[in-house]
């Protein structure tokens, strides 16, 4: 499958400032791919240098296939970009608005037009100056999506909007995601979890893990090991596990490389005497509560583990 976005070793400086640390990302075609991390991560400015709105400092990027330093006026029309403070033409009304935009996009379809006025109730005649939030990013999209681009970038779309405008944006981007390829930064892990293919984790300007959604939630369990001893001290812990903490004779992690049979292997011939073990899956919150507290994301390959930490608790 093609990449739609492809990035190699990006980076971006702001003065003495990394926003951007050697960034390799590929979103694969027809991906729904959510990109996260905390406020200051890069999520801003990796979208803006892939909108050409800034220059990498280093290390290149490309969107459809080109350089984004070469991305300008005809290729935006193949691609949907609508950021969370989306500057728009203020005295016009949403009828002019569209009016206005339908003249720059050949593809532009007038039947999905209609469609998307109707699916987001936009009040056609009102000034966009004078619409709450959420009908303005209504309004943000539906000039986005009408002309079918190949590509839509959401820079925090949601942010800020009460449930309803939340579900009514992401049903009309679900609508459009089966001929488009989605990418979209968010801090709300519950909601895109619902909805999104592929996942990647920006820390610092480094992205530590981008993969599909369904592999990130397989690959992390919370265990909780009951021994009929207290946990022995210090305690080996191998470099997959993460927020190893014990009280007593009970121990309790996240494995970040779980597979049932072989952790299973693993957890029986580490504790041949527990009394219970028990495996519970991680919402995608709970996951990235794990891995920025202990900011260690990829699987460590098996023979790391050969040198353990050890258990400070
Ligand atoms: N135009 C700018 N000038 C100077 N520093 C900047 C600029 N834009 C971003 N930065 C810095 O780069 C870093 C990354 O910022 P960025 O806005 O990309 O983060 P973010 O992940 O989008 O954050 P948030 O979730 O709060 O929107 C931050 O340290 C920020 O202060």
């Amino acid at each position: 499958m093609n990449a739609v976005i492809h990035t190699h070793a990006l980076a971006r400086n702001f003065g003495r400032t990394v926003a951007l640390a050697g960034v390799d990302l590929d979103v694969p075609e027809g991906a729904i791919y959510a990109l996260v991390g905390a406020n200051g991560a890069g999520k801003t400015t990796l979208i803006k240098v892939l909108m050409n709105i800034f220059q990498p400092s280093s290390g290149s990027a490309t969107v459809l296939g080109v350089d984004s330093r070469l991305i300008a006026g005809k290729h935006f029309t193949k691609i949907g970009y609508v950021s969370e403070n989306q500057e728009m033409p203020e005295w016009m009304t949403v009828r002019g608005l569209l009016d206005y935009y339908r003249n720059f996009y050949p593809e532009w379809d007038t039947a999905l037009e209609q469609q998307l006025i109707r699916q987001f109730n936009l009040p056609l005649d009102r000034k966009l100056k004078h619409m709450s939030r959420g009908q303005r990013m209504k309004a943000a999209f539906a000039s986005s999506l009408a002309y079918r681009p190949s590509l839509i970038v959401l820079d925090e779309p949601l942010s800020g909007l009460d449930p309803l405008v939340r579900d009514e944006l992401i049903d009309g981007l679900l609508e459009r995601a089966p001929e488009t390829t989605v990418f979209l930064s968010s801090h709300d892990l519950a909601e895109i979890e619902g909805f999104s293919s592929h996942v990647g984790y920006l820390e610092n300007g480094r992205l530590l893990f981008s993969e599909e959604m369904t592999s990130l939630t397989a690959r992390f369990r919370e265990v909780t090991v009951t021994l009929a001893e207290p946990v022995p001290r210090p305690f080996p812990v191998p470099p997959h596990w993460l927020q190893c903490e014990s009280v007593d004779r009970v121990l309790r992690f996240v494995h970040s490389r779980y597979e049932p049979a072989a952790a299973q292997q693993e957890l029986a011939a580490m504790f041949p005497g527990a009394r219970d073990i028990a495996v519970e899956p991680m919402s995608l919150r709970a996951i990235f509560l794990a891995v920025a507290k202990s900011g260690r994301a990829q699987p460590v390959p098996v023979a790391v583990a050969a040198e353990p930490r050890e258990l400070n608790v």
